[in-house]
């Protein structure tokens, strides 16, 4: 990170919750590459599993309370599903704002986001461009909720290649916010989204 790269996500840096995020998304990575014809004991592997899922939920606090929790301070960006570091489904994406006014991220995505064969899903690309244009234009200084996001898919986007994520804010009309972006492999783009945001907020629950 250098001055004008600001980050606009959390770091793990959450001690003991973040490395444990990051092995469970080892574990669901792992998972789907073992599939069911290697000699791994999926019965027994499915009992340690359940055992940790049943030592995690002895000891968590009451939903209301965790969602309380959740939205303090820093809020949304350690627990959303795209760049959220406590999120075991974020693959993580990491966003920094650009002295130019957008924002950027790189990721590479395994198998846990696949659609067509050896392919990023289409959906998970509409998940990571809805996001980091709200991301952008909370960047921007003006930010809202998605009213309508188009996408258009222009070639296929790899697995297991660095991808990067660019948004950034057009304009605002009243309520409206104008945002576009891409999802980009190897220096062309594959999907390109344009988004019209509502200046709208939700009271976060306490
Ligand atoms: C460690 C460092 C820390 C850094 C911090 C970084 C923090 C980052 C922070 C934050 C990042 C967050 C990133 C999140 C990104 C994800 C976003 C989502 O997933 S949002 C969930 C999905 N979206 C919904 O669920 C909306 C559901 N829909 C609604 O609630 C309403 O329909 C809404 C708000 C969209 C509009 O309702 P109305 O009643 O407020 O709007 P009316 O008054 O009717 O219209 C106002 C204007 O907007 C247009 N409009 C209304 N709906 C529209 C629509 N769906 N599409 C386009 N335009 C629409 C209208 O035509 C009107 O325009 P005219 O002023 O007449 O020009």
């Amino acid at each position: 990170m250098t001055a004008t790269q600001p980050e606009l996500t959390a770091s793990p840096g959450n001690g003991g919750v973040d490395a444990a995020v990051a092995a469970a998304r080892r574990v669901i990575a792992a998972l789907l590459h073992a599939g069911d014809g290697t000699p791994a004991e999926m019965t027994e592997i499915a009992g340690r599993l359940n055992a940790v899922a049943d030592h995690l939920e002895e000891h968590a606090p009451a939903v209301a309370d965790r969602l309380v929790d959740m939205w303090a301070g820093e809020g949304v960006t350690r627990h959303d599903p795209v760049t959220g570091p406590e999120n075991a489904i974020a693959p993580p994406l990491h966003l920094v704002g650009l002295a130019d006014g957008g924002i950027e991220g790189k990721v590479t995505l395994g198998m846990p986001y696949q659609g067509p064969p050896g392919c990023v899903h289409g959906g998970i690309s509409a998940l990571l461009l809805d996001h980091t244009l709200g991301v952008a234009n909370h960047w921007a200084g003006e930010s809202g909720m998605t009213g309508t996001l188009t996408l258009r898919y222009h070639r296929t986007t790899p697995l297991f290649e660095e991808l990067t994520v660019t948004a950034r804010q057009d304009s605002v009309e009243g309520r409206k916010i104008f945002t576009s972006g891409t999802i980009s492999a190897g220096g062309q783009v594959c999907v390109s989204a344009e988004g019209i945001f509502v200046n709208k907020h939700l009271a976060r629950p306490r």
